[in-house]
């Protein structure tokens, strides 16, 4: 695309392209949120392959809970809602990572893409509703996690324009870098270690779009030399295990030879539940993302999105047209709400659903949502392989609200929702008269057609908010774990038990860091990338010596 050539992306390059064998000093599976920084940085001083199985960003328009992830070069960063908010320094600490360095690694990241957002009103009476509701103090414009209210940073800049983690590519070096797209790793490949008992990672195959496998190796002679894999939650986690590196009993049953039995590889993957309410609104409702956090003393988050009616002209010839078929984020077709599962969506599904929707009054879809995300969280799950194709999603499994204390937090988090809504400040984004209301859209096919998971209903819980938690809860996309730093990676990210191999994204994490993970995913990628060239050179430093 232009905007690539603008760039100057002339190392990225399609995967069928790629030469059937290559080597470089570091291999990079993941051109996501973690992996796009690290590759940037590594290259300016070592060769690096980044091996990314979707596409270009650029020029691009376009357990019952349904989930989504990225496929393409920028990860996560380039659908998320953009919100950029650092992690607490409880949580630095808490890492073992070295402070100023991360502050560093923080602001290199700031001023490559975040901005401050200019805030519409739905956003600026949500934030004083915040306040209203005891969520002090007002700690205004600011990118540190810190108790109180504040407006936070984005990715998205004045006019409106996604940046995404593929933007830090641009400070990569263009002739030590070479990106390649459409690029689907299947396995890490492994050499035995002479006279150590650990394998090491040797480099990794990959197919491109016609079935065609890559061999890459790590270039012989340079014991600093690396398999990185920055694949995230579901990626990273999925890849070690079809490189024989997991449960030893698990991979047998698909016929994987054990390289390193690891039982914590899949373990402890955590989803922090979101559940939210939709304040609809008299007046229309400009679009607005995340740019607002109340940080409670609690453990819940709360944040909102508005002007869900975004792609419906409000006015004008052919709004009543376009309304009939767009549904904006509520669309079954594509928005984040849809409810209708992936696998599902049929042209006959999909028809039903949209009949549903236009059923609705009109004003069901003019307001915002107000939604809570908790802290943690404390319930976990699993990811297993489904296959040892490594096309196929895995089988993941959340457990959202298992642990009691989780739902507790979620109804502390809708209480504060209602205060917000009920506030002073909110008066004029909600109807006076809520029965009247409430009438209209009982009258208007039922809501109950549209339900925003596949739960069973009424299963657990007969207390109204801990039922409403449990029975409305979606994923705020904020999935990490499987491969904890502890549990499967050292505190310098190494997988454990094997050589020459690191995971470096969302994956590490135990808990979601600050109020919404991306900035911190960008910030490790920078600074592993920074410690990794730092150790090399320490250690060439030495060799040289010799
Ligand atoms: C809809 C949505 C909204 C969100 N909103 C926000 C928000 O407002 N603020 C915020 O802070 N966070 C938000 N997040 C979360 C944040 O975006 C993620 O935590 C972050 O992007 C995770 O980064 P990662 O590097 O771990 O993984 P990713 O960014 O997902 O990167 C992994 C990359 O690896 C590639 N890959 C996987 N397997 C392979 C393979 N075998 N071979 C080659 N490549 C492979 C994938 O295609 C992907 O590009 C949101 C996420 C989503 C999905």
């Amino acid at each position: 695309s232009q905007e690539a050539q603008r760039y100057n992306f002339r190392f990225v390059r399609h995967a069928r392209d790629a030469p059937l064998v290559s080597y470089y000093n570091y291999i990079i599976v993941g051109g996501g949120t973690a992996g796009c920084p690290l590759a940037a940085t590594l290259s300016e001083h070592s060769r690096v392959l980044l091996l990314e199985r979707g596409g270009l960003p650029y020029g691009n328009r376009n357990d019952g809970v349904v989930n989504a992830r990225a496929r393409v070069l920028g990860g996560g960063s380039c659908l998320n809602a953009g919100f950029y908010t650092r992690a607490s320094s409880a949580y630095v600490r808490a890492s073992g990572w070295d402070h100023r360095l991360v502050n560093a690694s923080y602001r290199w990241v700031e001023r490559a893409l975040v901005f401050r957002p200019g805030v519409p009103r739905w956003q600026c009476a949500l934030r004083q509703g915040l306040l209203e509701a005891g969520i002090t103090p007002d700690n205004g414009y600011t990118l540190e996690h810190v108790p109180g209210t504040k407006i936070g940073g984005t990715i998205f800049d004045r006019r409106g324009r996604r940046h995404t983690a593929a933007d830090f590519l641009r400070q990569a070096h263009p002739r030590r870098l070479t990106v390649f797209l459409h690029a689907t790793v299947s396995r890490i490949l492994f050499r035995p270690a002479e006279g150590l008992a650990r394998p090491v990672a040797s480099g990794v195959v990959f197919t491109d779009p016609l079935g065609v496998e890559h061999h890459v190796y790590l270039r012989r002679g340079g014991s600093k030399n690396e398999v990185i894999l920055a694949a995230g939650t579901l990626g990273s986690p999925q890849l070690l295990m079809l490189s024989g590196i997991g449960p030893r009993l698990h991979l047998e049953k698909h016929g994987i030879r054990t390289i390193h039995d690891q039982p914590g590889v899949g373990q402890g993957v955590a989803d922090n539940p979101m559940n939210s309410v939709f304040v609809p609104s008299p007046i229309p409702v400009a679009l607005s993302l995340v740019q607002v956090v109340g940080v409670t003393r609690f453990g819940s988050f709360i944040e909102g999105v508005s002007g869900s009616q975004f792609g419906i002209p409000l006015h004008g010839r052919g709004a009543a047209r376009h309304a009939a078929r767009n549904f904006g984020m509520f669309s079954p077709m594509t928005g984040q709400l849809g409810t209708v599962p992936p696998r599902e969506r049929t042209p006959e599904a999909m028809r039903r659903a949209a009949e549903v929707m236009r059923r609705l009054d009109r004003r069901a879809f003019r307001g915002g949502f107000i939604l809570e995300k908790i802290l943690g969280p404390l319930s976990t799950g699993h990811i297993e392989l489904r296959s040892t194709d490594a096309h196929a999603n895995p089988a993941v499994t959340f457990n959202y609200f298992r642990d009691p204390r989780d739902v507790e937090r979620c109804v502390r988090g809708i209480e504060a929702i209602e205060r917000v809504a009920r506030s002073r400040a909110f008066s004029r984004f909600t109807y006076a008269n809520h029965t009247a209301m409430e009438a209209a859209f009982r009258r208007a096919a039922g809501t109950a057609y549209f339900p925003v998971n596949l739960l069973p209903r009424h299963s657990r819980d007969t207390r109204p908010l801990q039922q409403y938690c449990r029975e409305t809860v979606m994923t705020i996309w904020h999935y990490h774990g499987g491969c904890h730093v502890g549990g499967v990676v050292d505190r310098d990210y190494r997988v454990m038990g094997v050589q020459g191999l690191r995971v470096i994204d969302s994956s590490t994490f135990k808990y979601s860091p600050g109020t919404n993970p991306q900035a911190t995913v960008m910030m490790l990628g920078r600074y592993m990338g920074l410690r990794i060239l730092k150790e090399r050179w320490i250690r060439k430093g030495a060799e040289d010596k010799h």
